[in-house]
């Protein structure tokens, strides 16, 4: 075998793509495999139900699987819609003659409709081509109807059924416990020696489980021809499968059951989705907008805004203030030094100096030289700038970016709100005003600029430790801004 598994999917169809061989063509892809597809049968079908089946005859069934074996290698086959005896008999001719490996039965009778997908005499003709394959992959009720039993009602008549009709066949049977209660997604693998294996995948709550089974089956022959077992290939193939029937939700196909979505795993992976900046930018800012909401109503905020604050607790911030903006011009720093481009370069080492010259000569109207930077630090200022002292010794220079940005532009949007409200004759208005500054502002935004545009094209799993570091240095700031008034009550 090459690189890339060849195989086969033996099929109906199904137009709206979520099962037959439209689902398993996805499912190959997704494992990693070159999909190809032999049609058995045509089903005019949807995800509310089936409404006709067309039967072409066996001779082209015939000529379309000899077609693909006279050309291609094949590395794996899935089996699925066998419809009726003659199509099953041509089949099993076929896998009779060229015998390739790692044969995969789906034993389709009923879709999750409910429709029946089965004509004439296909149980018994199932039995004739069980033997020519590898693994039967039958759910619980077509597990009863291939033994002639009641379906099972229970995990230990389930596997007591999977082990005999394995025993009989002489196969391996992965009995699919999907519509068993149960807490996980469990299956049972019997072999034909009476060895039985449990597999278990995380149960996703979902009504769209259309194409379940076909994408199951399909994704187990190219990964049983990409790993050496089916114990091997079964786990790859239920772990891809849980997170193929979570992504469903974001699929908008259809009015009943939805199909499974087989490639939102590579779409993840390969960021299709990617949010743009603006996407990101909302994103962020609504992910804090509970911690803004409370900073807006701390004591001192209002305080400030109405010109009622306490001053002792007003010198007590510009104290902290101080000694924060110290170790925060220092962070910028290290930020600046992680910086890609120049001109990021240079934005941070300004953002670092205006951060002690700018910010420290507002304080100065406030606070006598010899009080500046000798307050010691209160716990809140001291997690802080470890939180921001911590992210930016990681490296990493876009979680550094994302967590100095809460500091800007929350300072930014607080100074914005207090313009808005404040009263005339306000003692602070000098201070409030200090943050309005065209110069902060335009900081701001680049800085909210260079974070939100490193975010919109890292990796999905970056992007969100980004957002995280984030928020987290969101809530410092709440308790930040709590400090003040906590310490003069205290
Ligand atoms: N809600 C679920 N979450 C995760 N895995 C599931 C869920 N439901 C079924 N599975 C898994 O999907 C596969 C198909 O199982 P199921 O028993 O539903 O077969 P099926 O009846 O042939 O499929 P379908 O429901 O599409 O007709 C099994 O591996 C099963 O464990
Ligand atoms: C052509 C075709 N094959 C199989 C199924 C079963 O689908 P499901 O996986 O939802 O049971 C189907 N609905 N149509």
């Amino acid at each position: 075998m090459g690189a890339v598994p060849r195989v086969l999917s033996v099929a109906g169809t199904d137009p709206t793509g979520g099962a037959g061989i439209q689902a398993d063509l996805k499912s190959i892809a997704a494992a990693g495999g070159y999909g190809m597809a032999v049609v058995t049968a045509l089903v005019a079908q949807n995800t509310t139900g089936v409404r006709a089946i067309h039967r072409p005859d066996t001779g082209f069934l015939a000529g379309q699987l000899n077609a693909v074996s006279d050309d291609v290698t094949l590395d794996a086959v899935k089996i699925g819609m066998l419809f009726d005896a003659g199509i099953a008999r041509t089949v099993r001719d076929w896998l009779a003659a060229t015998r390739p490996p790692h044969v995969v039965l789906d034993p389709v009778l009923v879709a999750t409709s409910g429709d029946r997908l089965s004509g004439d005499g296909l149980e018994s003709a199932l039995a004739e081509v069980i033997p020519l394959t590898d693994l039967v992959t039958p759910n619980v009720a077509e597990l009863g109807i291939l033994l002639g039993e009641p379906a099972a009602v229970s995990w230990p008549e389930l596997i007591g059924q999977a082990t005999r009709l394995a025993a009989r066949h002489g196969v391996r049977v992965l009995a699919k416990g999907g519509h068993l209660a149960s807490d996980d997604a469990r299956d049972a693998l019997a072999g034909p020696g009476g060895e039985v294996r449990i597999f278990s995948a995380p149960r996703v709550d979902t009504v769209h489980t259309h194409g379940t089974g076909c994408s199951l089956s399909a994704s187990l022959a190219t990964h049983r021809a990409r790993t050496d077992s089916w114990e091997a290939a079964i786990p790859r193939a239920k772990q891809w499968l849980s997170a193929s029937l979570a992504a469903g939700a974001d699929l908008d196909v259809g009015t009943g059951r939805g199909p499974v979505s087989p490639l939102a795993v590579l779409w993840d992976r390969g960021g299709v989705h990617a949010p743009d900046p603006a996407t990101v930018r909302t994103t962020w800012w609504n992910g804090i907008a509970d911690l803004r909401a409370r900073i807006h109503d701390t004591a001192f905020v209002t305080g400030l805004g109405q010109g009622t604050l306490d001053p002792r607790a007003f010198a007590w911030f510009l104290a902290q203030d101080l000694v924060y903006l110290r170790e925060f011009a220092r962070v910028l720093s290290r930020t600046a030094a992680l910086a890609p481009t120049p001109e990021e370069q240079v934005f941070w080492a300004g953002c670092s100096r205006d951060a002690l010259v700018g910010e420290t000569e507002v304080h100065t109207r406030w606070i006598e030289p010899r009080h500046r930077f000798t307050a010691a630090p209160a716990p809140a200022t001291t997690r802080y700038t470890d939180h921001l002292l911590a992210v930016t010794t990681r490296g990493d220079y876009a979680t550094a970016v994302a967590a100095v940005l809460p500091c800007l532009w929350i300072y930014h949007d607080v100074g914005h709100r207090l313009g808005l409200s404040t009263v005339a004759g306000n003692p602070f208005a000098d201070w409030i005003r200090s943050y309005q500054d065209p110069g902060v502002e335009r900081m701001t935004e680049q800085a909210i600029d260079i974070a939100t545009t490193h975010a919109a094209s890292a990796s999905d799993a970056r992007r969100t430790a980004m957002q995280a570091v984030f928020r987290t240095s969101a809530e410092h700031e709440l308790a930040f801004f709590r400090a003040p008034t906590q310490a003069s009550a205290a």
